[in-house]
């Protein structure tokens, strides 16, 4: 499949294991391909009754899979893993399109879902409670139960990983679950969807509505819902919080950041310029955790600056399907202008432009109406630059001279965020002791952005709470029931 070919015309819904158009809508969606700007779905976006028959079909699939074992569970889930390895570069093929990340990157978000489910379908059998022992030979046990129907709402960057990483541990636990990706982002989803039923999951256990804001309000309101597993905004997330706190259902939150990428002086300068362009550059920038803010000792400031500069204007920017792109196009145009528009101020404000920073054209013409832009390093930032302060989503990175650790630990924790932290030494000792007082959920040391899913993701402070991936997610996504066995007679108060 090349560039500027790919459209869709088949239905974007997903119900009780097929394709279907939703029953009502709330309006229309365009969803376009980053890299040449064209329209290649409209979609309904689903409305109330939609919702509901989604609800409806996940709860009667979900009587079925709650009764099945671990291992039960575990094999199907497995099968979903093989078929998405062999499928891997048709997948990956579909969100470079839609997303416009570059395939040789999509493949590997691919081989990160498949890694995923075949995780979680190792901790599917393994799930049990505990055994109590009481007094006079009575005794209690624990049983883990799902939750029920479980809603995963997503965001545009990473759109087939966010539903796996979402999905795998619902399913892996015994819950159904109906998935929401992102408007921006529609077409890959349904892949998994369909990828799950041919698994053999029962019809109805993973749905997926289409639709924005509204349809998710829909999602997040319905009294059957049990769950919602959140990745977005902050903003959103708020709004998400306060409309599950309605039902009392718990939330994972997965929202942005604005995270610190320290480099001491006395790291390896070559690893510390490939972690920090890893830190900032992989999807254009979109990405949640990324180091945006690259704290710099001053004794390697110049060295450092002249190496990130040189290595970032050698990215290949360019047609997003191309085995040798490095860097495709932005979103969507609103955000590109979004992005300049951040750039523009940190230049108002005195940051310097070290680098890129501006629109790309290709020279390809049918690529000529694409979100393209050069990855901008920016130089003589300060603190308290909106630049330096807000989540841009795109490819910035702001350098930041510092000449102490306690200075820079000052700074580093000095936002409301608390997705990520980086640090690069050779000094053993300081990267514990600086991990240990950085305020983030997930913290690198001498590199950056990697995801191996044995591993907890999630956030402190505003950036979330929660956690997707490793065993511990187990636990956002079933709920424990004690059992207490009387062996003797009722000794009663009365
Ligand atoms: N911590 C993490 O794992 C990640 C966080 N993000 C964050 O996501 C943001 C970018 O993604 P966007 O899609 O622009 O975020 P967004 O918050 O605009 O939208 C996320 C999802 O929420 C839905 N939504 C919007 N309003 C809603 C409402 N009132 N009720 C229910 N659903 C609603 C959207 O349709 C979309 O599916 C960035 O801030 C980024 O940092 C992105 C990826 C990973
Ligand atoms: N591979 C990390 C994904 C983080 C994100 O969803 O933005």
């Amino acid at each position: 499949m090349s560039t500027g070919s790919f459209t869709v015309s088949q239905p974007l819904n997903y119900r009780g294991g097929k394709r279907v158009q939703p029953a009502d809508g709330s309006g229309t969606e365009e969803a376009y391909e980053p890299a040449t700007g064209r329209v290649i779905a409209t979609f309904q976006c689903s409305g109330e009754k939609e919702v509901d028959l989604a609800v409806q079909s996940a709860k009667a699939a979900f009587k079925i899979w709650r009764k099945k074992s671990g291992m039960e569970r575990s094999r199907i889930l497995l099968e979903a893993a093989r078929i998405i390895r062999e499928r891997r570069d048709e997948i990956a093929t579909v969100e470079t399109i839609n997303n416009g990340k570059s395939i040789f990157e999509a493949g590997f978000d691919i081989d990160i879902s498949w890694q995923c489910l075949e995780y979680y379908a190792g901790l599917a059998g393994s799930m049990a409670g505990e055994h109590v022992q009481l007094p006079g030979g009575s005794f209690g046990y624990t049983i883990r139960e799902p939750l029920g129907v479980c809603v995963g709402i997503g965001a545009w960057n990473y759109p087939f990983q966010i539903a796996v990483w979402k999905s795998a541990p619902a399913l892996a636990c015994g819950n159904a679950m109906i998935f929401k990706p992102s408007p921006f982002t529609p077409v890959s989803v349904v892949l998994l969807a369909e990828i799950y039923t041919e698994a053999g999951v029962p019809p109805g256990l993973f749905n997926v509505v289409q639709g924005g804001a509204a349809t998710g309000q829909f999602l997040c309101q319905h009294r059957d819902v049990a769950k919602v597993s959140f990745t977005g905004s902050v903003p959103t997330g708020k709004k998400i919080m306060e409309l599950s706190s309605q039902g009392i259902k718990p939330v994972t939150l997965e929202l942005g950041g604005k995270s610190p990428l320290i480099i001491f002086s006395d790291c390896d300068i070559e690893n510390a310029v490939k972690g920090a362009m890893m830190a900032n550059f992989l999807t254009q920038g979109e990405v949640c955790c990324n180091g945006t803010r690259v704290f710099v000792q001053r004794e390697i400031l110049d060295k450092f600056t002249e190496e990130v500069v040189k290595q970032t204007q050698k990215i290949k920017i360019g047609d997003p399907l191309l085995e040798n792109t490095r860097m495709g196009p932005l979103i969507n145009r609103s955000h590109l202008q979004r992005v300049l528009g951040f750039i523009e101020q940190g230049k108002k404000q005195g940051a310097k432009v070290l680098c890129g920073g501006d629109l790309y054209i290709p020279e390809d013409p049918k690529l000529k109406d694409g979100y393209y832009m050069k990855p901008c390093i920016l130089g003589n930032c300060k603190d308290d630059m909106t630049c330096v302060k807000e989540e841009i989503f795109g490819p910035v990175m702001s350098i930041l001279p510092f000449d102490t650790e306690t200075e820079v630990l000052e700074r580093a924790n000095d936002t409301t965020f608390g997705l990520a932290a980086g640090v690069f030494t050779k000094d053993i000792q300081r990267a514990h002791r600086v991990v240990a007082e950085l305020q983030a959920g997930v913290c690198y040391i001498n590199n950056y952005n990697v995801s191996p899913v044995e591993l907890p993701f999630g956030g402190y402070k505003m950036s979330g709470f929660g956690r997707e991936n490793g065993r511990v997610t187990i636990e956002y996504y079933s709920q424990l029931k004690t059992v207490c066995v009387e062996m003797g007679d009722v000794e009663s108060v009365f």
